[in-house]
């Protein structure tokens, strides 16, 4: 079977939520994490999704990891690629969206890429070339005080402008609404013009729809899942001619099915789930507040102990102290001002401090038996899988839209739910941990 989509996501909850999209597309979907090394091959799919921790990393390290990771999807036999980002731009003006794609146009042969972080399913959109939470702009949204990567200026061609030499110019939603010929007959204007980035307007999955089917048989699209899933559907009916979407399809694990991983832990260890929340974000906060009333919790306070080691050593003093077999919420999730405050204390690497604690606490529990992980933020969700040393998953059933379980394989499966900050239902979390 060949892998027709490989997708580099920009970090780990990026990298589940495209996975859990191309698998709603009906493909079957291999999840991998951090640079692949030469030694790992893909199970057989449709798509792999290689997940990165590369959103706020320096351009040049972000660049080499992501020309390692193309070369390793190229000899897997991958063709056509796709550079996922999130669906709010997360970004600095120094990049990485921009340099990336840049990147990544060079090592495809291509001239331009398209633009396009609409996801509608989880309320994005983008309109004259502005990007859209719910019925704020991005700008008005929560993410204009993003502890890492505030944006604080919805107008795509202007922000993308800030990150790249190459020129970058506009189809609009007029242009969309007419339909895939009048989208790839502008992408070719352009194209033809000197531009290099086209960001697309796209306000519903039908508009995603056009701009996949316009720009198909390109072998580089950039966008959030919503982009990705349209495409993925596109693959699906071409390569399953005629097939109904099956639901899910993750690739099997080698010698044993993913049904079988699941029932195991559901059997044995369903209750005794860590709950770990670094996303500082609106909707995690919320869910944040209700897990704290349905279980046991403990917050990591940078101003009450401001040495990593020593908050570390509480914590898991902490973990320790509380009976297994029950979900347990470990958070460091905070307020602006809380994080404002928190930064005073503990200096200018606290974020790195708290993901490092996190991940060590979720190595903690791993020792002691813990099998089921809820991982809250992309940037924890790597420092946590990292910590773990998980580099392939299977790609399951999602909680809800986005947020996919994934088991590794193995005799003693672990099974991880990582959710990205800004998604789910204020339940989600207890909903994860039963
Ligand atoms: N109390 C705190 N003070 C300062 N920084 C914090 C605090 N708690 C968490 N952080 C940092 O904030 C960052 C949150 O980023 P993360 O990517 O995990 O969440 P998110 O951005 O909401 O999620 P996503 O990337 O999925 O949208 C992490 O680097 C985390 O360590
Ligand atoms: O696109 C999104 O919003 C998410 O997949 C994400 O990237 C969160 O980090």
């Amino acid at each position: 079977m060949m892998t027709t989509i490989g997708c580099i996501a920009d970090d780990y909850t990026g990298g589940t939520d495209v996975a859990a999209g191309l698998r709603r597309a009906g493909l079957r979907v291999a999840l991998v994490f951090g640079v692949p090394t030469p030694d790992l091959s893909l199970p057989p799919c449709d798509a792999a999704v290689v997940a990165m921790k590369i959103r706020t990393a320096p351009v040049e390290l972000a660049s080499r990891h992501v020309a390692t990771t193309y070369d390793w999807l190229t000899s897997q036999g991958v063709q056509r690629y796709y550079y996922k980002y999130c669906s709010t731009f997360d970004s600095t003006p120094e990049g990485n969206i921009g340099p990336i794609t840049d990147l990544l146009l060079q090592l495809t042969g291509m001239q331009t890429s398209v633009i396009c972080p609409s996801s509608p399913i989880h309320g994005r959109t983008v309109y004259q070339g502005h990007l859209f939470v719910g019925d704020r702009l991005l700008s008005e949204s929560p993410l204009s005080s993003h502890p890492l990567t505030p944006m604080t200026d919805p107008d795509l061609v202007r922000f993308l402008g800030r990150q790249t030499a190459g020129r970058v110019a506009l189809v609009s939603w007029p242009e969309v609404a007419t339909g895939p010929s009048a989208v790839r007959d502008a992408v070719d204007r352009l194209d033809r013009s000197g531009v290099r980035h086209v960001v697309t307007d796209a306000i519903s999955a039908g508009d995603l729809r056009t701009v996949a089917t316009a720009m198909q048989d390109r072998s580089l699209l950039t966008g959030a899942a919503g982009l990705a899933e349209a495409w993925g559907q596109l693959v699906h009916d071409r390569l399953y001619d005629g097939e109904a979407r099956r639901d899910g399809g993750a690739p099997p694990a080698p010698g044993t099915a993913g049904d079988e991983h699941s029932a195991t832990l559901e059997d044995g260890s369903a209750g005794d789930t860590l709950v770990l929340a670094g996303s500082c974000s609106a909707a995690t906060l919320g869910q944040v507040s209700e897990a704290k009333a349905a279980f046991p919790s403990y917050r990591l306070d940078p101003v009450r102990t401001p040495d990593p080691a020593q908050m570390l050593e509480e914590a898991r003093a902490w973990l320790q102290a509380q009976a297994s077999g029950r979900p347990r919420l470990i958070y460091s999730s905070a307020t602006p001002a809380e994080r404002e405050a928190a930064i005073a204390a503990m200096g200018s690497r606290t974020a790195e401090h708290l993901e490092d604690v996190l991940g060590a606490l979720a190595v903690h529990a791993a020792a002691a038996g813990t099998r089921r992980f809820v991982v809250a933020g992309g940037e924890t969700s790597g420092a946590v899988v990292s910590a773990l040393g998980i580099r392939q998953v299977l790609v399951e059933d999602e909680l809800e839209a986005g947020v996919p379980w994934c088991t590794t394989e193995g005799r003693r499966p672990l099974r991880l739910l990582l959710k990205s900050g800004n998604f789910g239902s204020s339940r989600l979390l207890i909903e994860a941990a039963p």
